[in-house]
């Protein structure tokens, strides 16, 4: 599990390094403040999204499903800013689907971790490829990432889209237009 101790020390270095007082007020719950907030940010360290994916209800017909404008949160493992936006899931079931609900879990399992957009992406996809053995899965993610707006290059608005697609969605454009269609309607 999380080692708390170990990151409030880390914080208190990190702000003694930035030449602040870290016995002023403000300051003084801060590394207990950050640690707790490791637990929530970074909880995802410690799921198992097959856990979520594991309840599957039977299904007759085997079409399209489309979460979209899934909310999330993660960090850029590179300068530890959030990154944040949308998610949006597609997938042709064989023969099951999971509760809605746990598309979005699944989500929040990867993004609660130091993560780069892409890998991000494809661990959804492989997620419930491994679970549900679907037809296919396509899975987008738009993000505005803060490294990119609030310090380096400053590009406020720039956004990131990346997609990763399995079985039957690989190579297949017309699939990949009709999941887009639906997650622009
Ligand atoms: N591929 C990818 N890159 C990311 C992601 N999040 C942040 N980055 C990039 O990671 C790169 C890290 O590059 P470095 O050159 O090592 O770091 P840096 O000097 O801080 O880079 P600048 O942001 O260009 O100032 C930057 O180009 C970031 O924009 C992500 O989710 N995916
Ligand atoms: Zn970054």
């Amino acid at each position: 599990m999380m080692d708390y101790e170990k990151i409030k020390a880390g914080v208190q270095l990190m702000l003694e390094g930035i030449g602040e007082d870290v016995t002023r007020e403000g300051l003084l719950e801060t590394p207990d403040r950050i640690a707790r907030m490791c637990a929530e940010i970074y909880g995802g360290l410690y799921e198992d999204a097959s856990v979520h994916l594991k309840k599957q209800f039977t299904v007759e017909r085997n079409d399209i499903v489309v979460e979209k404008d899934i909310t999330f949160y993660s960090v850029c493992e590179h300068h530890l800013l959030p990154f944040y936006g949308k998610a949006h899931i597609g997938y042709i079931p064989n023969g099951k689907v999971v509760g809605l609900s746990k598309l979005a879990r699944t989500v929040d399992v990867f993004a609660r971790r130091p993560q780069i957009q892409e890998k991000l992406t494809s661990q959804i996809a492989d997620a419930l490829e491994e679970s549900l053995a679907p037809q296919g899965v396509i899975v987008m993610l738009e993000a505005e990432h803060m490294c990119m707006t609030m310090r380096g290059i400053k590009k406020p608005g720039s956004k990131t889209v990346t997609m990763v697609t399995t079985g039957c969605f690989e190579n297949n454009f017309e699939l990949q237009n009709r999941f887009l269609s639906m997650v622009r309607q």
